[in-house]
């Protein structure tokens, strides 16, 4: 995300593995995320984060339900001497207040 606030780019994989976080590790609802993107995005297209997020969320047209990225695994896949995360001090501790909306609060 620090990546993303600063270039207004992050990789797909970047984009899959945070929304999956988003979704699963912290259990948000999915559109915050998406919303979020929208704003810092700077190849933000309507269609193609919207419905990544959607396939992402497992609320989409797409049978196979939502995805959940195992966050170790692609750190040794795809981060294995850690490089990415030292670069964007992604191991740094977190005290962001997270918002438990629901659905039903949304505002429309
Ligand atoms: C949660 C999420 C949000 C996203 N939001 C956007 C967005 O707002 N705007 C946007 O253009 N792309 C979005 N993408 C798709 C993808 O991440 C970017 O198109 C890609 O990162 C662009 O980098 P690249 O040009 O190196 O792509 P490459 O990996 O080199 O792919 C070549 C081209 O294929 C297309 N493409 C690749 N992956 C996807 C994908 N998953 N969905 C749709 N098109 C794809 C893009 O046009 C891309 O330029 C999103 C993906 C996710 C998971």
């Amino acid at each position: 995300m620090k990546e993303l606030n600063a270039t207004g780019f992050i990789t797909n994989r970047s984009r899959q593995i945070a929304a999956s976080c988003l979704v699963n590790e912290l259990q948000l609802d999915w559109r915050y995320g998406a919303a979020y993107f929208e704003q810092q995005l700077i190849d933000y297209d309507v269609a193609a984060n919207w419905g990544n997020w959607q396939y992402i969320a497992g609320v989409g047209v797409d049978p196979r339900g939502g995805r959940h990225f195992n966050l170790a695994k692609q750190t040794q896949q795809y981060d294995p001497h850690g490089e990415y995360i030292a670069k964007w001090q992604g191991n740094e501790h977190c005290d962001a207040q997270l918002d438990d909306l629901d659905a039903a609060d949304w505002p429309v």
